[in-house]
C-alpha cells in the first residue's frame, strides 16, 4: 500500500525529494478504490481524468509553477456541481442530468491545482444522518463494514478514512460534514454560515447549507478553508469581508476558557462511552491549565424540533424545481403536465425526502404557519441569543460530535424520529450561524471512532483551527 500522508505539506516534501509523483498518488488511490468497492463511497470516479491531470502536475510542480493545492487529490460530495460531470445528490430524480457549470469551490479548488477523483455518495439530497436515505444504497464504515459511515456526506468521510483520496468537500445543513468525520475518525469543519460560497450546490436549506472540509488533518482543512472561502458575486449571502488566508495553522498558545455542555453528561442519549472521553478531555484540558466548566443550556430539547421544522420548510421551497420538466429524470407514464409534476416527483423522490417535503409544506401552510414556522423561527433566535452569550464569555463550547458511535446499518431506518435526535450536538452551531469542528478523539472500546467537537464565535475560524491543532497535538501524542 502506498503511504497515508496525514497532510499535503508531507506530500509535497516527497514530490520535491523524488520518493513520489502525483501520478503514482493517483493510482494508489485508483487501486485502494477498486480494492474497496464494497464501501460504495463513491457514485462515480473520474479515473482517467485524475490520471491525466497528475501527470501535467508533475510537470508543472517540477518547474516550479503549480498551485497551493498540487498533489492533493480530493472527492466532492455529490451534491457539488463540476462542469461537464454528472450530479445527482444521490437521487433518483437527478437521474442523467450533467452539471452544465462549476461551483464557485470547484473553480477555486481547480485553479490551485486540485485534482477531483471523483463524486461521493450521499444522503438523498443531503437529508439525513447514516447515509442510509441514498438512492445509490448505504456506505459501509471502513472501521466495521457492518456499521453505517454517518451522513449526510458519508461517502465524503469514508473515502478519507479508507485512504480512497487525501482529502474530500461535504456540504453540512445541521451536522453533515461533522457527524461523519466524528464516525469515521476524521477532522471535520463547517465555517461559519456565509464563509463559503454556495454557488454551485444543490440547495437544501439554504439558511443552514455550508460547504465544509473532511481531511485527515487540520492543517489541511485550514488550507482549504484558505482556497474556498471569501465573497462571491454569485451568492449574496456570502461574508463580505475577504477572509484572511492564514497559511500555517500554529498551535495556539495561553489558557483558554471552555464551556461544556452539562446536559451532554447527564442525558441518558449518550453513551457511557462517548460521556467518558468528554470527561476525559476536560480532564486533560483543565490539567493543563485551562478553565473548562459546565454551562447550561436551557434550549436542548428545543435543538431538533427547531432545526428540524426549519429545514424542512426551506427544503420544500428548494426542491420545488424538480417538476419532471427542468432537470433529470421525467416519469415515462406521465401523461399531461400535471402527471408530469405528479409522477416525475412521486417516482423520483426517495421516502425521507418525500417526508420531508410535506413535513416542509405543512409548516409553512396558511392554517399552521404561525404555530410552527413562525415559532421555531423565534426559538431560533432565542437559541443564537443564548449560544452568543455563552460565546462572549468562553473562548470555545465543546460537546461531543454525535451522541453515540457509528450504529449498525439497517438498525434505525424505520424511526426517522430517532434519526432526527442523534442531530441533537451539531444543530445548535447550525441554527446559530457559528463555525464549528469535529476532531478525531480516539476509539471506544469496540474501535469505533468518536469526535469531540468545538464551537467558538461567529468568524472566527482562525482562532478554532489554531486551538484545533494545539488540541490534536495534545491529545495525539
Ligand atoms: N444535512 C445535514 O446536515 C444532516 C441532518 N441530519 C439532516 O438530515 O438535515
Amino acid at each position: 500500500m502506498s503511504k497515508n500522508y496525514t497532510t499535503l505539506v508531507e506530500i509535497r516534501a516527497d514530490i520535491q525529494g523524488g520518493l513520489t509523483t502525483v501520478e503514482a498518488l493517483v493510482a494508489g488511490y485508483l487501486r485502494r478504490i477498486e480494492e474497496n468497492k464494497h464501501l460504495n463511497a463513491f457514485n462515480e470516479v473520474f479515473g482517467d481524468e485524475a490520471l491525466a491531470k497528475a501527470k501535467e502536475l508533475d510537470a508543472r510542480i517540477k518547474a516550479g509553477s503549480a498551485g497551493k493545492l498540487a498533489g492533493m487529490v480530493i472527492a466532492i460530495k455529490d451534491n457539488i456541481c463540476y462542469k461537464g460531470h454528472k450530479v445527482s445528490a444521490s437521487s433518483k430524480i437527478l437521474d442523467g442530468f450533467t452539471s452544465i457549470f462549476s461551483s464557485t469551490i470547484v473553480e477555486r479548488m481547480l485553479a490551485e491545482d486540485a485534482i477531483i477523483i471523483g463524486r461521493c455518495n450521499c444522503d438523498e439530497f443531503a437529508m439525513g444522518g447514516a447515509n442510509e436515505n441514498s438512492y445509490f444504497g448505504p456506505v459501509r464504515n471502513y472501521a466495521d463494514n457492518n456499521r453505517v459511515s454517518g451522513g449526510s456526506s458519508g461517502g465524503s468521510a469514508v473515502a478519507v478514512q479508507a485512504g480512497l483520496c487525501h482529502a474530500a468537500i461535504g456540504t453540512d445543513t445541521g451536522g453533515s460534514v461533522r457527524q461523519p468525520a466524528a464516525f469515521c475518525g476524521a477532522v471535520g469543519l463547517k465555517p461559519t454560515y456565509g464563509r463559503i460560497s454556495r454557488h454551485g450546490i444543490i440547495a437544501y436549506a439554504s439558511s443552514f447549507d455550508q460547504v465544509g472540509p473532511i481531511t485527515k488533518s487540520v492543517a489541511d482543512a485550514a488550507l482549504l478553508l484558505d482556497v474556498m472561502a471569501g465573497p462571491d458575486d454569485y451568492d449574496s449571502t456570502t461574508i463580505q469581508t475577504p477572509y484572511t488566508a492564514q497559511g500555517e495553522v500554529k498551535p495556539a498558545s495561553g489558557t483558554k476558557k471552555i464551556a461544556y455542555l452539562k446536559e451532554a453528561l447527564e442525558s441518558d442519549g449518550t453513551d457511557a462511552e462517548v460521556k467518558a472521553m468528554l470527561t476525559a478531555n476536560i480532564e486533560k484540558l483543565k490539567a493543563e491549565g485551562h478553565t473548562v466548566e459546565p454551562v447550561g443550556f436551557e434550549y436542548l430539547d428545543y435543538l431538533v424540533p427547531t432545526y428540524y421544522v426549519l429545514a424542512t420548510a426551506e427544503a420544500s421551497s428548494n426542491l420545488a424545481r424538480y417538476d419532471g420538466v427542468h432537470y433529470g429524470y421525467r416519469s415515462p407514464n406521465a401523461t399531461d403536465l400535471t402527471s408530469t409534476y405528479k409522477r416525475s416527483r412521486s417516482e423520483g423522490f426517495g421516502k425521507e425526502v418525500k417526508r420531508r417535503i410535506m413535513l416542509g409544506t405543512f409548516v409553512l401552510s396558511a392554517g399552521y404557519y404561525d404555530a410552527y414556522y413562525a415559532k421555531a423561527q423565534k426559538v431560533r433566535r432565542l437559541i443564537q441569543q443564548k449560544t452568543a452569550e455563552i460565546l462572549s464569555e468562553y473562548d470555545f463550547i465543546m460537546v461531543p460530535t454525535a451522541p453515540e458511535p457509528a450504529f449498525e446499518i439497517g438498525l434505525e431506518e424505520k424511526d426517522p424520529v430517532v434519526s432526527y435526535l442523534h442531530d441533537i450536538f451539531t444543530v445548535q452551531a447550525s441554527l446559530s450561524g457559528v463555525p464549528a469542528i469535529s476532531l478525531p478523539a480516539g476509539n471506544n472500546s469496540k474501535g469505533l471512532p468518536l469526535g469531540l467537537q468545538l464551537l467558538t464565535k461567529q468568524y472566527a475560524e482562525k482562532e478554532l483551527l489554531e486551538f484545533s491543532e494545539y488540541f490534536l497535538n495534545l491529545t495525539q501524542n
